[in-house]
């Protein structure tokens, strides 16, 4: 495919126009032209990883320090250490309690968190639970104003939780986008990826379970149990009924009526997240919930990820939506090398892991046909992703029951640790 004739063959589209242009019209584009997603992705070697664990450190203390002068009346109390010492150059973990990724901040950044000085500010982590297909992903994209989880029309295409950030001058809000609860684990990757769900939810301020308008209403008790029943504290519950633009007023307000009287949580509250509508109500809800307290991120942030995971996901969501059936959900999609060149493209090459040769037919095509539509279509999202040119290799390659295989999935980055470089 020529990129001339590509939908998103467009040099000026900014990184969340291309989000829209594939597909999802729906996403108001909130962001300027400039404004790429900055992620995580300068741990790059121990040096830096180093100095921004000294960094972290810093910021640690004095968000104590914030914490503690509001309690105890000005007293800096506890001299807590932090435990931020060491990062893994390769890895970055996606701890149980993520860190305050100051490794992320220059010496401009860290001034810029003076704002946090602000009493009034609010800051805290959001879980956003609920069964596959749902919205959640959609959900978390609207409020962070980006697409940063693939979103598809099939289910369980969420497999990491991805955590993004939404900020304003009074706020900010850490959303992590957990896998569909799945009530049959067929794999290890499926109790792998609720493993994650409930180390999501473990750490949040405050949890918003997804349902959706359309289905007869149900409770939600097996997604609470499965995503939060490991809090000591009941945290503040949001339930969002989603879809609202598919069923009419009327059914609305039955169902609403019936989760306030069938299930245990705080709030109802009615949205269309494809749309937007209601979205502003449910940020308003948080706030309410979050506590004081200065920002994690710099405001500009919208996640931790570096950008090799969002590359694979986007070689993951054309693959949900180039082929059918089984083989999307058989795929694994790594990016096993990322060099960027001075004086030409960069270069990315990118694994895609199937259980069976027979899959690995299908992925590939006639005369490899398949594959090079694949790729061209990953290469023009990736980017416009990155805004800049990169050269794009894609093999295919057999790893029998990789679903099943402990070692390989925690390789994979579902065990809490995902490849930084
Ligand atoms: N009509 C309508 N469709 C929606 C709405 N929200 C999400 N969808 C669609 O529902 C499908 C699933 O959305 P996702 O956001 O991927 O759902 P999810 O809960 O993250 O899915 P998993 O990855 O399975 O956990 C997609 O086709 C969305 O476009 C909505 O408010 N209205």
């Amino acid at each position: 495919m020529e990129l001339s004739t590509h939908p998103l063959s467009n040099a000026t589209l900014s990184p969340c126009s291309y989000f829209a242009s594939a597909g999802n019209s729906f996403f108001p584009l909130r962001r300027s032209a400039s404004a790429i997603p900055r992620t995580g992705c300068r741990f790059q070697n121990r040096e830096t990883a180093d100095a921004g664990g000294g960094r972290r450190v810093a910021l640690e203390r004095r968000r104590r320090f914030w914490i503690d002068e509001r309690e105890n009346g000005g007293e800096e109390g506890g001299g807590e250490s932090s435990s931020y010492a060491s990062d893994d150059d390769v890895y970055l973990s996606l701890s149980e309690k993520p860190d305050r990724s100051t490794a992320l901040l220059d010496d401009y950044e860290m001034e810029e968190l003076d704002y946090a000085s602000n009493p009034d500010h609010r800051s805290g982590y959001v879980a956003v639970l609920g069964k596959p297909n749902v919205g959640k992903s959609t959900l978390a994209n609207q409020m962070i104003g980006q697409k940063l989880s693939i979103v598809t029309d099939k289910p369980q295409t969420t497999r990491h939780r991805v955590l993004g950030i939404c900020s304003g001058p009074e706020y900010q809000m850490i959303l992590y986008d957990t896998p569909g609860v799945i009530e049959k684990k067929m794999h290890k990757l499926d109790s792998m990826m609720m493993s994650n769900v409930r180390s999501a939810a473990v750490n949040a301020d405050c949890v918003l379970v997804l349902v959706d308008a359309c289905k007869v209403p149900e409770k939600i008790d097996e997604v609470l149990e499965e995503g939060i029943r490991d809090l000591k504290n009941k945290v503040p519950t949001l339930l969002v009924m989603n879809k609202k633009d598919l069923i009419k007023p009327g059914e609305i307000a039955k169902k609403l009526q019936w989760y306030e009287k069938f299930t245990d949580v705080d709030d109802v509250i009615p949205v269309s997240a494809k749309y937007g509508h209601g979205v502003e109500d449910v940020k308003d809800w948080i706030l309410s919930k979050l506590p004081l307290g200065p920002a994690y991120y710099p405001k500009d942030i919208v996640s931790e990820h570096p950008e090799r995971f969002f590359v694979a996901e986007i070689v993951r969501e054309k693959i949900f939506m180039q082929y059918r059936n089984e083989v999307p959900y058989a795929c694994q999609v790594n990016v096993v090398s990322y060099k960027t060149r001075p004086n030409a493209k960069d270069f990315i090459q990118v694994e895609i892991v199937v259980e069976k040769n027979s899959q690995k037919i299908i992925v590939i095509g006639k005369e490899g046909r398949a594959l090079k539509l694949l790729a061209t279509a990953s290469r023009l999202d990736i980017e416009d992703f990155l805004q800049k040119k990169v050269y794009l290799e894609v093999e295919v390659k057999v790893k029998e029951n990789w679903r099943q295989d402990e070692g390989l999935l925690k390789y994979y980055g579902y065990g809490g640790q995902i490849r930084a470089l």
